[in-house]
């Protein structure tokens, strides 16, 4: 047998197994009749075996599509448990519900009827005096509509008013993929008043208040810039002296500032990776002199936790460096002493896997990005294909320059470029913008933050594909590769000038003009 049949062989064998698991796991539910189509369905799609290249690919094609269904089947079956369950508690409120109509007449709203059912054995009719025409107190903030009016005698009541009915009491619950082994944790909302607000999640402005003086500030500054060093050099002085802060660098910037003055001994810097890892457990605050791009370097320094970022501005346009340099003793001063706001700017980890058709494990550690990660075509001349999917569902397939998946803050920058929109930096979403898409119809998609997108080059892609992270570091994926990326749990704190919003519409007016336009003369047609 060749090297080919054998490989072959194993898929087969694999196909076999992963069925024969499914229908294990099903034991005799409804889906195991899905399932068996599901299963006709991957054999139809298997060639015989032959020893090619050629069939080796729509094997593994095959294996993808198998995959799939399985994967439909499990969902099938979520699905179906949990319309179970709430055809069973909507069953089992409503029998609640019976019973205590049985045992009492009430006019009342339904938090009346909890707060007095203790006292209803002994009583046969409850009548509320402040109650108003739908029968509710008034007492409970936002009552629901819930009349109970069943032989209730009230003034104004028909002889047929029997039961109108009754809002029964909900729950919502969201889920949070937090921990590795993708166990879901559940919190729980209850809405027995019986309305939806969303009064208590509204998104506010976060302040950071220090327990204590900061202690320790990490400088990271643009290289080659004689007045980023200088202005380096100054503040480090001023913080020494005024403030007493220990100061970490670059190890690049601390041989400059010794080669400039012995009287920077007292700066610290790193020597390793290792100890770089532990840098945000000392370090209270960073400094960015620079442009945006120090800010993204800054970011990457760091795999975890980011300690709160001021960044002052000495570069061409500032969308994350609001503060302005030529003020840094006020701004300084000000961040040091007293409560700020910030900007908490979500980041993405992105895992490359190979092969994503025979490998699912997941390798290396996560790459993080503050603004995007992008797959091009590179130096490639042909279109680069790309099969993309968000969570299980298939979400399209790219057909052009390539693909960029932007952090809202990463709004502004690549993906602003190639034609997406401009949000807000604390709204909680991932950008899909597409990079000159070989098709008309292509709009730029933003995704809930809790997704997790999975880009893959298929295997009848002609070219091969590139991820850069925030522009930098090119990987090549080929056929078969995967790039996984979702919102990573340590986002960048970014200290505000004024505050997140009031940055944001300046940063747009003034570093992009946004909008901007001669007035209209006031003379012309009425
Ligand atoms: N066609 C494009 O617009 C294009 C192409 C490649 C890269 N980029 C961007 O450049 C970024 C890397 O920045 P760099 O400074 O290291 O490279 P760089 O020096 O080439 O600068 C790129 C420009 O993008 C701006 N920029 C960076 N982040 C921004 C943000 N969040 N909002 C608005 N503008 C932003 C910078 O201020 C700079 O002017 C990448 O993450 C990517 O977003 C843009
Ligand atoms: N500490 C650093 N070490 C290495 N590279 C850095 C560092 N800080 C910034 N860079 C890189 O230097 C480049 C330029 O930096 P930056 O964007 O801050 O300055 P700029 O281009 O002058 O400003 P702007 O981006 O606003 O036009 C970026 O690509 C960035 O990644």
């Amino acid at each position: 047998m060749s090297a080919d049949e054998a490989a072959l062989k194993a898929c087969h064998e694999r196909i076999n197994l992963s069925v024969a698991a499914s229908h294990q796991a099903e034991n005799g539910s409804l889906t195991t009749v899905s399932s068996k189509k599901s299963e006709e369905a991957a054999y139809a799609f298997l060639p015989p075996i032959e020893s090619t290249d050629a069939h080796l690919h729509e094997f593994a094609e095959a294996m993808r599509t198998v995959a799939k269904a399985l994967r439909q089947v499990a969902e099938g079956k979520a699905a179906a448990q949990a319309e179970a369950a709430e055809w069973k508690r909507k069953y089992e409120s409503e029998k609640a519900v019976k019973a205590h109509m049985q045992h009492s007449v009430i006019k009342g709203c339904s938090n009346c009827v909890k707060d007095k059912l203790e006292h209803l054995a002994s009583k046969l009719t409850l009548e509320t005096s402040s109650a108003d025409e739908t029968g509710c107190c008034g007492n409970h903030g936002i009552c629901s509509r819930q009349i109970l009016q069943d032989q209730c005698p009230g003034p104004n009541r028909k002889s047929d008013d029997r039961i109108i009915g009754r809002k029964v009491p909900f729950r919502l619950s969201w889920g949070s993929n937090g921990d590795k082994n993708g166990q879901h944790k559940h919190d729980f909302v209850s809405f027995e008043k019986g309305d939806i607000t969303t009064a208590e999640r509204s998104n506010k402005q976060i302040f950071l208040k220090w327990d204590s003086p900061p202690q320790t500030v990490l400088f990271v500054t643009k290289p080659n810039s004689n007045s980023v060093h200088a202005l380096c050099s100054e503040m480090v002085r001023w913080l020494k002296e005024h403030n007493n802060i220990n100061i970490f660098v670059e190890p690049r910037v601390s041989k400059e500032l010794l080669i400039e003055d012995s009287y920077f001994n007292f700066i610290q810097t790193w020597d390793n990776d290792q100890e770089m890892k532990t840098l945000h457990t000392k370090v209270d605050l960073i400094v960015t002199l620079g442009g945006d791009g120090t800010v993204l370097w800054a970011a990457s320094l760091f795999k975890g936790p980011v300690p709160p970022v001021v960044a002052f501005s000495l570069g061409s346009l500032g969308f994350m460096t609001p503060f302005p340099s030529e003020q840094y003793r006020e701004c300084l001063g000000n961040v040091l002493k007293r409560p700020f706001t910030i900007t908490l700017r979500s980041r993405l980890q992105c895992h490359v896997i190979r092969d994503a058709a025979k490998d699912e494990v997941e390798t290396g550690e996560p790459i993080l990005v503050l603004n995007e990660v992008t797959i091009d075509r590179g130096m490639s001349s042909y279109l680069t294909y790309l099969e993309c999917y968000c969570d299980s569902s298939f979400v399209t397939c790219v057909q052009g320059d390539g693909l960029i998946l932007s952090t809202t803050s990463g709004s502004t920058a690549y993906s602003l470029a190639a034609g997406g929109s401009m949000v807000h930096p604390q709204v909680p979403g991932i950008l899909f913008t597409p990079i000159c898409p070989h098709s008309l119809s292509f709009r730029p998609l933003i995704l809930p933050e809790y997704v997790t997108l999975r880009v893959q080059v298929p295997f009848n892609s002609r070219g091969q594909a590139w991820a850069s992270f925030d522009g930098k570091g090119r990987i090549q994926l080929g056929p078969g590769d995967a790039l996984i990326c979702s919102v990573s749990p340590w986002p960048v704190p970014t200290a505000c000038l004024v505050d997140s919003t009031t940055d944001f519409l300046r940063s747009i007016h003034e570093g992009l003009h946004w909008n901007l336009r001669k007035s209209q003369a006031l003379d012309g047609p009425a």
